[in-house]
């Protein structure tokens, strides 16, 4: 489950507005996909229509060829994990029970839960270093520390395809890197997804980059093959020079003033 992802002719309007514009995308297990693009270019829209949080105008979204919106919620969810962008919890729960919340589409209800879905729960906790929050309210915590029991969340939902919605906005240097190697690791029998807005880390993580720009797929391939002078400006409307990473050998940007 969650081998592959095909987004054919997808197209999508708020209202009147056109948000995503005809795009087909494949993706595919064992790989990180970094989506990338401006402010307002579409990254989140998209995002939300893989995830089936909205559901397309045109086109459509199939998982190992069955269209998305066949496929019932939990059943998504054990296929699917997403970490959003803005995270919203009013609810007094503590940090364990939100977590544990990861396992519950294996679950008919919260009685079920069990010493196995505790191992993972704990595993997870562990990787992200939030076990020490267990106890705590997840209303009391900061705006990374929530951002990092979402992913212990999310990890612990062990799906197959994992979508990152700017993970990294929260979050300090340490744990940026910590988290992306944390995705990494795992995407041998993964299909991970994630908008990120720092092109050097996206070129260092991703095996493929999808460049937005007003809804539409500019570029699509390589670090290498994305990340150029003309994208940038084209895109960005800014002026860069591309070095080439002396110790990882990706494009590095830095941009001129
Ligand atoms: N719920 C909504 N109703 C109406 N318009 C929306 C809604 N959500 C997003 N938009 C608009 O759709 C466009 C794309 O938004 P989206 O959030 O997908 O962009 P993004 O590339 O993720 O941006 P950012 O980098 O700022 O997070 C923007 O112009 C935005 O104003």
């Amino acid at each position: 489950m969650g081998q592959k992802i095909d987004i054919k002719n997808l197209n999508f309007s708020y209202g009147d507005k056109k948000v995503l514009k005809d795009i087909s995308l494949s993706f595919n297990k064992g790989k990180f996909y970094s989506i990338i693009g401006p402010n307002g270019s579409g990254k989140s829209t998209l995002i939300k229509n893989i995830s089936k949080m909205i559901t397309p105008s045109l086109g459509s979204v199939f998982i190992d060829h069955q269209d998305i919106c066949s496929i019932k919620n939990k059943n998504l969810a054990k296929m699917m994990a997403v970490i959003p962008q803005n995270i919203l919890i009013d609810y007094d729960f503590t940090v364990f029970e939100i977590v544990m919340m990861g396992r519950s589409p294996y679950k008919r209800s919260f009685q079920d839960f069990d010493s196995e879905d505790e191992a993972i729960v704990e595993r997870y906790m562990k990787a992200t270093n939030t076990w020490d929050l267990k106890d705590q309210l997840i209303t009391n915590l900061s705006g990374g520390e929530t951002q990092r029991v979402i992913a212990a969340r999310a990890l612990s939902q062990e799906a197959d395809i994992i979508l990152l919605d700017e993970l990294t906005s929260h979050l300090d240097i340490q744990y940026q890197i910590e988290f992306l190697n944390i995705f990494k690791s795992l995407k041998q029998d993964k299909i991970i997804i994630a908008i990120l807005h720092d092109l050097n880390l996206a070129s260092i993580y991703s095996d493929e980059i999808i460049l937005l720009d007003k809804g539409q797929v500019i570029a699509k391939g390589s670090p290498r093959e994305v990340i150029n002078k003309e994208n940038i400006k084209n895109v960005y409307h800014i002026t860069v020079e591309i070095f080439e990473n002396p110790i990882s050998q990706y494009p590095y940007i830095i941009p001129i003033v």
